[in-house]
């Protein structure tokens, strides 16, 4: 029997997006579709002669495909070779299969010019032809990057990750007549720029780690076009509502030193002082003002300006018994299962428009990203202590990064800097408008955040200190009321070395909008 290795490949292409192990299923009947049906659940049911009942799903001991000679299928139609819209080849013209490869390289596959050559159709299915063809796949995928290293259990996935991702490279990205609008610049950065690229990609994380993936694995992912920082980062929504519309900063500042639970009355001080928690879960927090505008809004003479903003000192306030102790232990815990690495600053701008992290000399510390890569953003405690910030600041937690856990060891330190960042003010997540600053642990000695433009309350000097305490916040603005979208200089704060003991602490950083896709699919 002749083996159709051309439908093969095609129904692997068109289904392997899912789930790889079932396209393979698939593809070995693929020259008997008619015998296959779709059950119940929606899954792909094949007669029993045509596929193994055994788990051994890629085993295959009868002869029925003997096409050793790759050129015999040349001259045989694709039948998966085609376009599932009659607008396929309009879209196509219009640079839709670079736009939206997702739905047109698979839809409009041959608009797209995304089908399956000879390499592909000379594609074994055995586990034995496999297992041959390997060096052969592994040689030609070495143009596209890393060499890729295959082995252990999801071997045979990560190797149809590799026919995949030469199909795509040769017959989409390098086509002869290309579908595609890349710039070379794009093209040069399609490379896999790790060995494990192929595996990661058969394990599902290009879809878990898109910023990574999609940009440093992406001949893997299929994503060269998401190299592209236009593609790849979604534009902030015409109707995105900010956090904050101009003289908001002053109010919620406000609000939030008049609504202090632990402020109310001398009992409920003492609750604070008790570390008491209320019904709801939010403990007796204290409000404590360091630095304030000295006409607020209810007073003469108040206005939303510049000049008046620069004329008033900025806020500046502490939490005291914001957090319980077993969330800071907690919070802690979540760190150092992420993993603290040394800290690094905002570097230089890549080729796909995401910032690179850069070693600095003058922050020394270690972080570790409470992200949602394992869970750690969706941790009970991180989701409470989000919420509990939600319910202060009155905006939504969607605006918020992941927390990022900092651990400064004797002699650590991170010196004088901003937390606004000006190139954001253009990307969807709008600029850092908050630091909502988390103290984990007391500090034997030294680990104060300076903060050297503001006002100390007791001295009256230019120099305030804000000394670490477990369960402890600090909170301040990184812009000004009358415009938040624009960077008050004065909240430029450092992390003062430690002398004795260790610092653990979290920055929760507030942005004016959204900044979870910003955030997932590296555009911020
Ligand atoms: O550790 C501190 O006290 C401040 C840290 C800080 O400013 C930062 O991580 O951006
Ligand atoms: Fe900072």
């Amino acid at each position: 029997m002749k083996f159709t290795s051309l439908s093969l490949f095609s129904a692997f292409l068109f289904n392997s997006i899912n789930d790889p192990l079932a396209s393979l299923a698939l593809a070995s009947s693929a020259d008997k579709e008619q015998e296959c049906k779709v059950d119940e659940n929606g899954n792909q049911v094949c007669e029993a002669n045509l596929l193994d009942d055994d788990d051994d799903y890629l085993h295959d001991d009868d002869d029925d495909f003997v096409d050793e000679d790759p050129s015999n299928d040349n001259t045989k139609e694709d039948p998966n070779c085609i376009d599932t819209h009659e607008l396929c080849s309009f879209w196509a013209s219009t640079g839709e299969c670079a736009a939206n490869p997702n739905f047109m390289l698979q839809g409009c596959k041959k608009s797209c010019n995304n089908c399956s050559d000879n390499l592909s159709r000379n594609l074994q299915s055995t586990k034995e032809k496999l297992d041959a063809e390997k060096p052969h796949l592994l040689n030609l995928m070495k143009q596209y990057g890393e060499a890729q290293k295959v082995d252990g259990d999801k071997a045979d996935v990560t190797m149809l990750v590799i026919k995949k991702t030469i199909d795509y490279m040769k017959n989409y990205i390098y086509a002869e007549n290309p579908t595609h609008h890349l710039s070379q610049s794009v093209l040069d950065a399609c490379t896999n720029n790790h060995e494990l690229c192929a595996f990661w990609a058969a394990i599902g994380e290009c879809e878990n780690n898109i910023s990574f993936m999609q940009t440093k694995c992406a001949p893997s992912c299929q994503s060269c076009s998401n190299i592209d920082f236009n593609t790849r980062c979604p534009k902030r929504p015409e109707d995105a509502v900010p956090a904050l519309k101009p003289n908001d900063l002053n109010l919620m500042f406000e609000r939030i030193v008049a609504t202090a639970p632990g402020n109310q009355t001398e009992a409920t001080q003492v609750l604070a002082q008790q570390k008491a928690v209320q019904e709801d879960g939010m403990p007796y927090y204290t409000v404590h003002v360091q630095s304030s505008p000295t006409i607020q809004s209810k007073d003469e003479g108040y206005q939303v300006s510049l000049d008046f903003d620069k004329s008033q000192d900025p806020w500046v306030i502490t939490f005291e018994n914001f957090l319980t102790d077993e969330e800071c232990e907690e919070l802690i815990e979540l760190g150092h299962k992420e993993g603290y690495d040394r800290s690094k600053d905002v570097g230089a701008k890549a080729a796909d428009g995401s910032y690179d992290g850069k070693i600095s000399t003058t922050r020394t510390s270690k972080n570790a990203w409470c992200s949602d890569k394992n869970g750690c953003r969706s941790h009970p405690v991180a989701k409470r202590i989000h919420d509990r910030i939600q319910k202060v600041l009155g905006i939504p937690t969607q605006n918020y990064e992941d927390f990022q856990m900092l651990r400064y060891e004797k002699g650590q330190f991170y010196r004088t800097h901003h937390d606004y960042i000006p190139h954001q003010k253009d990307r969807a997540c709008g600029p850092r408008i908050l630091t909502f600053f988390l103290y984990l642990s007391d500090v034997e000695e030294g680990g104060g955040t300076g903060l050297g433009q503001i006002t100390d309350p007791i001295t009256g000097k230019k120099g305030l200190v804000v000394n670490p305490k477990k369960g402890k916040a600090l909170l301040w603005p990184s812009i000004y009321n009358h415009d938040p979208m624009e960077k008050d200089g004065r909240t430029n704060h450092e992390a003062i070395s430690v002398e004795d003991g260790v610092k653990f602490a979290a920055n929760a950083w507030v942005h004016m909008y959204d900044v979870i896709e910003t955030q997932k699919r590296g555009c911020t």
